[in-house]
């Protein structure tokens, strides 16, 4: 049972420090392991893929089977119920008209003097999807198909790759395959954790390499997508979920148990957060939380991520309960009070904010339109959203006239002699001459 632990306190600050241990520090034995796996799968591409899936994943996949055939993608519109292909529409709909926004043109500036500048916008050839396979891949994300694959699609990338575990029979849930159909994701390999991420950093013989890898995933693949960085661009490190819940009188306590649950029944290394004003709130939302443990078939995990995770806090006054909050830069923050709209301006470190009673968490999970795949352990501090950008790059344009380049030759070799820098400069005055 979580107890309330007063804040400002010394016990407080020992909290926040395991909370603050999620943080992707160094971790010189996690990240051997992972180093170990990248350079095996570069090394020896699918041998190695088969390997680690058959140890962890599926235990009789074959080289033939690393890649989804269309023939499955077929059947898996036959085993999935049409109500849900509706939903998995209106869903796709929300995102889609959400992430349209951010679409940004290439834009061209001239001057006078013949001179044009711009920046050319274009979408990056190939990208990989990592999509979670829960818990033995039993409980695929099929929502993190549409967040990854919406935006990527939408840039114009043409080949979307996705990867995620298989199941332990070597299949992919139907659910999961027909939701990357409807998006339009080009091909679907069984490969998780690690090697997921490995493969489509480095490519093997089965999985072509891309140039940007995204999506969430476990403390391994967030780690995995720290250590491709620069093989390859990633979005940002979405890892283990996180919640934090600001509430004032007017939190009902069963509202917020259920949301801070909602997150931590995703992976025992989740955390789940409240920071309230209220003594007698504190003390409803813990008893509550154990009552609805109860009923959650993912019981044992939520109850890891409070135990080593999970913390209620008793603020002086709400300022003080924002200000933590943005210390922690939450993925997720609740702003279970009586104006949320007001507290608003005062957040500056969040994932995504969800504004009062009737927004819980799970709303922004699957249906809203914001992306679900945001940043974690305290990076929202610089991270954002993943969104249409991910998959783009700008490539700046200059072209200058012979009026324009006359204009600044002289300025130009000034600078470059000031660095020392001969050939630079030379590259100006031999223009410079009749
Ligand atoms: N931040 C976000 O935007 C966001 C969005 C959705 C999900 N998530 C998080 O993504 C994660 C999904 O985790 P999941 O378990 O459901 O799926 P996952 O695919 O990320 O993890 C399962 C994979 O990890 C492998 N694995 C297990 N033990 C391992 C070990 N010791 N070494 C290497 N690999 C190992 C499994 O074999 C499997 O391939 C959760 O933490 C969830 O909270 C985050
Ligand atoms: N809450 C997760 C992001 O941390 C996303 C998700 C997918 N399905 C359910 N939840
Ligand atoms: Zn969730």
């Amino acid at each position: 049972m979580l107890e309330a632990i007063s804040y400002p306190s010394v016990e407080a600050d020992s909290r926040l420090a395991v909370i603050a241990s999620r943080k992707m520090g160094p971790d010189v034995a996690l990240e051997k392991s992972v180093i170990e796996i990248l350079l095996d799968v570069k090394a020896n591409g699918d041998d190695a893929l088969l390997r680690y899936t058959r140890q962890f994943d599926a235990s009789e996949l074959d080289a033939e089977r690393l890649t989804v055939s269309p023939e499955e993608i077929r059947s898996a519109y036959d085993a999935v119920d049409p109500e849900l292909l509706g939903i998995i529409q209106e869903a796709m709909a929300n995102i889609e008209a959400f992430h349209r926004q951010q679409l940004r043109p290439s834009h061209f500036i001239t001057k006078p003097d013949g001179t044009f500048l711009g920046q050319m916008v274009r979408p990056v050839e190939a990208a990989g999807l990592y999509i979670p396979g829960g818990q033995a891949g039993e409980t695929p994300l099929l929502s993190s198909v549409l967040m990854n694959g919406i935006p990527a699609r939408l840039a114009g990338v043409r080949d979307i790759a996705m990867v995620t575990p298989p199941r332990a029979d070597g299949s992919v849930s139907p659910a999961l395959l027909v939701a990357a159909a409807e998006v339009g994701i080009t091909r679907i390999h069984r490969a998780g954790s690690a090697w997921g991420i490995a493969a489509l950093a480095y490519g093997t013989e089965s999985v072509r390499k891309v140039d940007v890898v995204v999506g969430p995933g476990n403390i391994y693949v967030s780690l995995a997508k720290k250590l491709v960085w620069g093989a390859v661009g990633i979005d940002m490190l979405a890892g283990p979920s996180e919640i934090l819940v600001v509430a004032d009188d007017r939190g009902n306590p069963r509202y917020i148990a259920a949301d801070l649950l909602s997150q931590a029944e995703h992976d025992p290394m989740a955390s789940a957060v409240l920071i309230t004003t209220e003594a007698s709130l504190a003390e409803k939302v813990a008893a509550s939380l154990e009552e609805q443990l109860l009923r959650l078939p993912r019981q044992e995990i939520a109850r890891r991520a409070l135990r080593d995770y999970g913390a209620i806090f008793l603020a002086e006054d709400l300022d003080q309960a924002l200000e933590l909050a943005n210390g922690i830069a939450p993925e997720h923050l609740e702003l279970q009070v009586c104006d949320p709209w007001a507290c608003l301006g005062k957040i500056r470190n969040a994932g995504a904010v969800f504004m009062g009673e009737w927004t819980p968490e799970a709303v922004g999970d699957y249906f809203a339109g914001p992306n679900h795949v945001l940043p974690t352990a305290g990076t929202a501090r610089f991270a954002s959203a993943l969104g249409v950008e991910n998959f783009l790059k700008r490539t700046s344009v200059i072209s200058f006239s012979g009026n324009a380049f006359r204009r600044d030759a002289e300025a130009i070799v000034r600078m470059a002699e000031m660095e020392g820098l001969e050939a630079h400069a030379a590259s100006i005055r031999v223009r410079m001459k009749p």
